[in-house]
């Protein structure tokens, strides 16, 4: 039985987390963790008796396998921090993760030899305009992204185009286009590894994409859309089986798909 833990567990992705594993014959929730609540009464989340609620770090002392962490931007290094230094293998879709605090979070889980990984996306069609994007990144040198998420969304831009700029940038090594600064109307995104990132905050979208690449006359446009958080559980479920037989931390879903 895989023992675990969720972070942020009664947040709009905690919950999914918590179906998931209640609904999986070899999983089993054996604490959930959230700084902001008072109540740590699993009954009052509807969750069985023998389910710990924690609401500060240090009182966590439960064996577990697996941290699963959905929680916010501010928080996400120090709860994963935390779970390595636990020897509970981190499962991390909290986006906000700065390049420096993932690779300071990959030293130290693969010096323990402690699988893990931290997805920006754990969605299947994300996973997929990802690697689409690396392979049409070989053949045009230009490309921008379009993101759209719910009005909820603390960071911008998503987990999810930083990601796909990266691989992008990765896929062309240093056939790369410089950009100029931004304008000062600030119209045309921001510029991370060389794409243009546009970000979209309104009520109606869960999360979607769209990567545009410009070539001489034409352009290609790979986009996915997501529109229930159901989706991302297909991915959290594999990625629990997977980092149970890794000994470092894998940074993405499409190194395991
Ligand atoms: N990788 C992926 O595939 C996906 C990643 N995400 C990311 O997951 C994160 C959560 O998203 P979502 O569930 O929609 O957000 P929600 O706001 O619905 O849930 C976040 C939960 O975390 C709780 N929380 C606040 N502070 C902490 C803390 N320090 N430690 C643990 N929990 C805390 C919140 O409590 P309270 O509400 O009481 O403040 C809330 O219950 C976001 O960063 C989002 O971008 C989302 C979808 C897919
Ligand atoms: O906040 C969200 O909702 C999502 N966050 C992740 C991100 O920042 O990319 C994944 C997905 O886009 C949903």
């Amino acid at each position: 039985m895989i023992k675990i833990i969720v972070s942020g567990f009664n947040g709009s992705m905690g919950q999914k987390v918590v179906k998931m594993i209640n609904d999986s014959a070899d999983m089993q929730l054996v604490g959930g963790f959230n700084p902001v609540i008072n109540d740590l009464d699993p009954k009052s989340y509807g969750l069985p008796d023998d389910v710990k609620i924690f609401s500060k770090l240090e009182d966590i002392n439960l064996k577990a396998d697996i941290w699963i962490d959905f929680s916010i931007p501010s928080a996400v290094f120090d709860n994963t921090k935390f779970a390595i230094e636990k020897g509970i293998r981190p499962v991390i879709g909290t986006s906000g993760m700065s390049e420096e605090q993932t690779t300071i979070l990959k030293k130290m889980a693969d010096d323990k030899n402690l699988g893990g990984i931290i997805a920006s996306n754990f969605g299947l069609s994300a996973v997929l305009m990802m690697k689409f994007a690396q392979t049409a990144a070989k053949y045009f040198k230009e490309s921008e992204i379009i993101e759209k998420h719910h009005e909820d969304k603390i960071d911008a831009p998503s987990g999810t185009a930083l990601n796909t700029a990266r691989l992008i940038y990765e896929a062309r090594g240093n056939d790369q286009i410089q950009h100029s600064s931004d304008d000062p109307m600030n119209t045309r995104g921001g510029d991370y590894h060389g794409t243009k990132i546009h970000a979209l905050r309104l009520p109606g979208f869960v999360a979607d994409e769209e990567v545009i690449f410009g070539g001489i006359g034409e352009t290609l446009t790979i986009s996915q859309s997501t529109t229930d958080r159901q989706s991302f559980m297909t991915g959290v479920k594999l990625a629990v089986h997977e980092v149970m037989g890794k000994n470092q931390l894998i940074v993405g879903l499409e190194k395991l798909i």
